[in-house]
């Protein structure tokens, strides 16, 4: 029987017999498979993966090692046995095995640690990502920047050459030749040393004359002073704006000499191309340009294509055509791609030679005909891809002289004439140009046809007028400066800058008057504040007199109430006093004889005072039947100079009477019987009345200044009355208003001729008062209205007299007595 645990053990150590080859093997696979991957070099893919398998593969290493070691000194304890003779050499190989295994490991340790490094040191972390994000977005800011800086550049530069003017001209005066100078010739062209825009030409009548110009080169101004001056306006066309330089004058004055120059002494053609290479050159990496370069000339009215040979010339006709885009093209003409100053060179000398020329008495080599280098510049902004494509023509006219003066015949004459013709055509293009003209002709020449897109328009034009110093071409050189000059003076560039000094001059009359309106105003606003004060202080005087006015109506209230009283008081007295008389007859009261001879009737009771307006000059027409209605109580006399008395009767007023003239009046006033005592107690009276102005229907009423100045005028010489007039109204008033004396006259009826003639009536009795009743209707009315005399009241009673009666009366004729 076998025992369960001798099985379980054999199956123990079988399974530990096969593990540990089991393990030998995976070690042996594990190691295969570190140094193939480190022999490959492919660690940077399988990192990880070793780093995982490392620990893995070491662990399993390790118990390889552990139970070969178990294993070993098993075998070594069983040596003895009689299977020590086979697993001896397995022994030995394990052990070689494991000495390997030993070596493998540190050379993998070794190589576990440097791949460590290396993946630290080639990780890209996050914030370099960050990093680049930012560098993107500061390049995208840094481009936007620039095109918005390179546009206001661009404009910029555009409106300084616009200010300087679209058209400008400079003069260039060629020096005295050798010839010229050997004959003794003196220059006829002097320069203002301190300006250089200004020259004077000496006339050959020794008359002098003044030119200004945007820029005047002296003789000796070298090549370079006329580019330095021109190059501003080459700038534009790499801005993307056409550009037209052109030089213009007699021939032999130095025209070839500005635009070509020669090899040593290169003009502007050439140097315009170099400063074009140079500044495309200091752009590049932002725009990109290309150049193109073509030469024509414009013979007798024809093109001729300067870059192509003789042969072809024949066989090709070039005209002016209008492109697509509406700008001027030469289909056919030759545009020669240049890239470097050298090609450029080559190209001019090329178109040189192939130029039209001739001998004149002028110039041994004169250019019969106008020479064109056209430059197209195409750019493209590389930043935003904007393209654009400009020209800009340098052109060498042919020489303006009269034809007569070179005498010219022939061929020559015929070249002559159609230089002229040009001439004179350009000249009109630039006149209706600068007089902003509708229609510019453009077409009546090959040459202004083909120049059409660059002159005028925000296009940049720029004249040479070359001129010589000779004596001999004094004629020459005033027409051309004069005609230059009617290029500088009404063409748009000027034009522009007067028109900007003329808005400048509106401006500067502007601030002026605006200066002016506010020196107005603050005066205006002192005058006002000023006023202000002399009305406030107005206001306070006005207050304060009727104030007084307001005192002085109380107190006369107050005197009419206490006169009323003292009135009616008397009154009541006087009744009483003629009671008896009734009863017994009326006697008058015992006064002593010349007084009472010398003293008139009363005129009335107060209540029957007749009113002003009713004594006046128009009198009613003598009639029977007034007779009884109007006894005999007035009597009108007339003024002094007519003093016919008419008593008992009032006289018609006669139309002259109507006049104006003062009027004094007589009024006596009679009582047949007084109604109570048929008695008669005064025979007449008699009352001088002195009126102004005879008014039917206007109510006279006279207040004391004006009773008092009538007065004087009608009765002057009187002293009392002046003593009158100077007397306080006033205190005069007062001192009446309560005499007893004053009280009795009171009751007179006053009118202003009897206040002034009162003193006759001072002492007239009242004894009559109380029996006395008027029958005249005009008395009758009087006793029912009344005047107002109140000093206070002036204008008040100018509008109305009517004041009741009651309140006037009785101190009227006191007041003004
Ligand atoms: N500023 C200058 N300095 C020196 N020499 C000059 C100057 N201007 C002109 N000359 C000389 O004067 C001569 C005539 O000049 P150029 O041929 O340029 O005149 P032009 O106006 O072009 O004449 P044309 O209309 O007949 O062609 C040349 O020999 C030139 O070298």
């Amino acid at each position: 029987m076998e025992d369960p645990m001798v099985d379980m053990l054999s199956e123990e150590f079988e399974r530990i017999v096969l593990d540990s080859a089991r393990k030998r093997s995976s070690a042996d696979k594990s190691s295969g498979v570190v140094e193939s991957a480190f022999e490959n070099g492919d660690l940077n893919e399988g990192v990880s993966e070793m780093g995982g398998k490392k620990e893995s593969c070491s662990s399993e290493i390790q118990e390889n090692e552990d139970s070969i070691c178990r294993s070993g000194e098993e075998n070594e304890k069983d040596e003895s046995s009689p299977d020590q003779g086979q697993t001896l050499p397995i022994l030995r190989k394990i052990l070689h095995l494991s000495s390997n295994m030993q070596d493998l490991k540190r050379e993998y340790a070794l190589l576990a640690d440097a791949v460590k490094g290396f993946r630290t040191d080639s990780y890209v972390g996050p914030e370099c990502f960050e990093k680049f994000e930012y560098m993107a977005n500061e390049y995208d800011q840094l481009k936007k920047k620039y095109l918005r800086e390179s546009q206001d550049r661009k404009r910029l530069y555009n409106e300084v050459i616009e200010l300087r003017g679209n058209i400008r001209v400079f003069c260039r005066c060629r020096p005295l030749n050798a010839e010229e100078i050997e004959k003794g010739s003196v220059s006829v062209i002097e320069f203002e040393t301190s300006l250089d825009n200004e020259l004077q030409v000496t006339c050959s009548d020794s008359s002098k004359k003044n030119f200004r110009f945007d820029h005047v080169f002296k003789p000796e101004d070298s090549q370079e002073a006329v580019f330095a001056q021109t190059k501003p306006i080459i700038t534009s066309v790499l801005d993307g704006y056409n550009v037209c330089i052109f030089a213009y004058g007699q021939t032999g004055t130095g025209k070839t000499f500005t635009m070509e120059g020669t090899q040593q002494d290169r003009g502007v053609n050439y140097r315009t191309l170099e400063e074009l290479f140079r500044m495309s050159e200091e752009r590049n990496g932002v725009m990109k340009y290309d150049l193109f370069v073509s030469m024509l000339e414009v013979y007798n009215e024809k093109i001729r294509d300067l870059l192509l040979d003789n042969n072809d010339q024949t066989i090709k006709k070039l005209e002016v055509k209008q492109a697509a885009d509406g700008t001027q093209e030469v289909p056919g003409l030759v545009e020669s791609h240049v890239f470097s100053t050298q090609e450029v060179w080559e190209i001019l000398k090329r178109g040189s030679r192939a130029r039209s020329v001739g001998s004149t008495s002028a110039n041994e080599l004169s250019s019969r005909s106008h020479c064109l280098l056209r430059v197209t510049v195409k750019g493209e902004n590389l930043v935003n891809g904007q393209k654009t494509r400009s020209h800009l023509w340098m052109v060498d006219l042919a020489g303006s002289e009269r034809v007569g003066r070179i005498e010219a015949e022939g061929e020559r004459l015929k070249e002559s004439q159609f230089i002229n013709k040009s001439l004179s055509a350009l000249g009109d293009v630039i006149s209706a140009l600068a007089s902003k003209s509708a229609h510019i002709p453009y077409r009546n020449s090959k040459l202004t046809h083909m120049l059409q897109s660059s002159l005028g328009g925000d296009c940049k034009t720029l004249m040479f007028v070359q001129i010589s110093p000779h004596p001999s071409d004094v004629g020459e050189t005033l027409c051309s400066l004069n005609f230059a000059s009617r290029v500088r003076g009404v063409e748009s560039g000027p034009a522009r800058k007067q028109a900007d000094m003329g808005e400048l001059l509106k401006y500067k009359q502007m601030v002026e008057k605006l200066k002016h309106d506010d020196k107005e105003t603050r005066k205006l606003q002192e005058n006002v504040q000023s006023l202000q004060l002399r009305l406030t202080a107005r206001e306070y005087t006005c207050r304060s007199l009727q104030e007084k006015v307001r005192d002085l109506e109380n107190q006369l209230a107050e005197e009419r109430k206490t006169r009323l009283k003292q009135e009616s008081r008397a009154q009541n007295v006087a009744a009483a006093a003629a009671q008896p008389v009734k009863q017994q007859s009326y006697k008058p009261p015992p006064l002593p004889k010349t007084v009472a001879d010398k003293k008139k009737p009363p005129l009335g009771p107060s209540g029957t005072r007749m009113p002003l307006r009713r004594i006046t000059n128009f009198l009613p027409p003598p009639s029977v039947s007034q007779k009884p209605a109007m006894p005999t109580y007035f009597k009108v006399v007339d003024p002094p100079s007519s003093k016919e008395n008419v008593s008992g009767t009032v006289a018609p007023p006669s139309k002259s009477r109507m006049s104006m003239q003062p009027r004094r009046i007589s009024i006596a006033i009679g009582h047949n019987a007084t109604p109570l005592t048929g008695r008669l107690v005064q025979p007449r009276r008699r009352v001088s009345i002195a009126t102004f102005r005879p008014e039917a229907t206007s109510l006279q009423v006279m207040t004391p200044l004006a009773s008092s100045s009538a007065h004087t005028r009608i009765g002057g010489g009187h002293g009392g009355h002046q003593s009158f007039m100077q007397q306080d109204p006033r205190k005069a008033r007062y001192s009446r208003l309560f005499s007893p004396a004053q009280r009795a006259s009171s009751d007179v009826m006053s009118t202003p001729i009897a206040m002034n003639s009162g003193s006759k009536f001072r002492g007239s009795p009242m004894a009559v008062q109380g029996s006395w009743k008027p029958k005249h209707p005009t008395v009758v009315a009087l006793q029912r209205r009344s005047l107002v005399w109140s000093p206070l009241k002036l204008k008040a009673m100018r509008v109305s007299s009517r004041i009741p009666t009651s309140t006037v009366a009785p101190s009227l004729s006191s007041s003004f007595e």
